[in-house]
């Protein structure tokens, strides 16, 4: 599997120029024929979350019709990344993945608000978990803070995930926790991690870029550095058996003393 991740810049709120830059970006990856294609979090709006009376997506609908002619008019699979959802009793912070077909394969709203980013005074938190499969293999999406949260990543492998996406809006001062928590999750779950996060500014944060994929046994696969970027990976799903045969972590774990 061919993963490509859109290390975009996103202007704040501003939805028409992150439409043209992510479809410039998308036209670009297709040139690498990639079979799954990675957006980063919020990446229509960014996080103008004061504003989300006029930039969230009433129920999704143009975003999904957007991204679902995106993926069956290059025939890709796509992780769309997160978009503000206007739903009947808020906002959420939703991801959309389609399959090559252009087909809804599954949505997610981020569990976990992010305070310090104050999505807890803007957003709605979704409580549904979020396993699918891409081209016959199992995988999970999550979003940004999710991943300081091992046991909800855990909860999806050990299901069978093997590859978990995240998408971001990552700042740059915890670059550090970005790269070692990723790391930390790939190791424990002997699976992929592929991680888009954005590049550039906006008011309040400058971010951290270093969009990552990394294998099951924690090695950096290929990682951008900060500024917009297209990160191209080849996952080698043989690795998964091999990595968890070697050290049998799902079969050794001790479920009668926690969860
Ligand atoms: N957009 C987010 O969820 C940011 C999470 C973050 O920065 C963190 O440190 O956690």
């Amino acid at each position: 599997m061919k993963v490509a991740c859109l290390q975009i810049d996103i202007a704040f709120g501003d939805i028409e120029t992150n439409i043209e830059t992510a479809s410039r970006a998308l036209a670009e990856a297709m040139k690498e024929q990639p079979d799954v294609v990675v957006l980063p979090e919020l990446w229509t709006t960014g996080y103008d979350l004061t504003r989300l009376d006029v930039l969230a997506d009433e129920n999704g609908e143009k975003s999904r019709a957007l991204l679902s002619g995106w993926a069956k008019g290059y025939a890709v699979n796509l992780v769309g990344g997160s978009i503000a959802k206007r739903t009947e009793t808020g906002v959420t912070n939703t991801m959309y993945v389609y399959n090559r077909a252009g087909e809804l394969v599954s949505e997610y709203s981020k569990a976990h608000l992010f305070q310090l980013m104050d999505e807890h005074k803007y957003l709605e938190a979704g409580s549904s978990e979020h396993s699918f499969e891409l081209e016959n293999v199992p995988c999970a999406g999550f979003i940004c803070y999710d991943i300081r949260f091992p046991e909800w990543l855990r909860a999806h492998t050990s299901k069978g995930a093997q590859v978990l996406f995240v998408v971001a809006e990552w700042p740059q001062p915890r670059l550090a926790h970005w790269r070692t928590l990723l790391q930390a999750r790939a190791i424990e779950n002997q699976c992929f991690v592929v991680a888009c996060n954005r590049a550039g500014n906006d008011p309040a944060n400058v971010f951290a870029g270093h969009s990552l994929v990394l294998d099951p046994w924690g090695e950096v696969v290929a990682e951008a550095g900060e500024a917009p970027e297209l990160l191209v990976a080849e996952l080698d799903f043989a690795k998964v058996p091999e990595v968890r045969r070697g050290i049998p972590v799902f079969a050794d774990r001790r479920p009668d003393l926690y969860q």
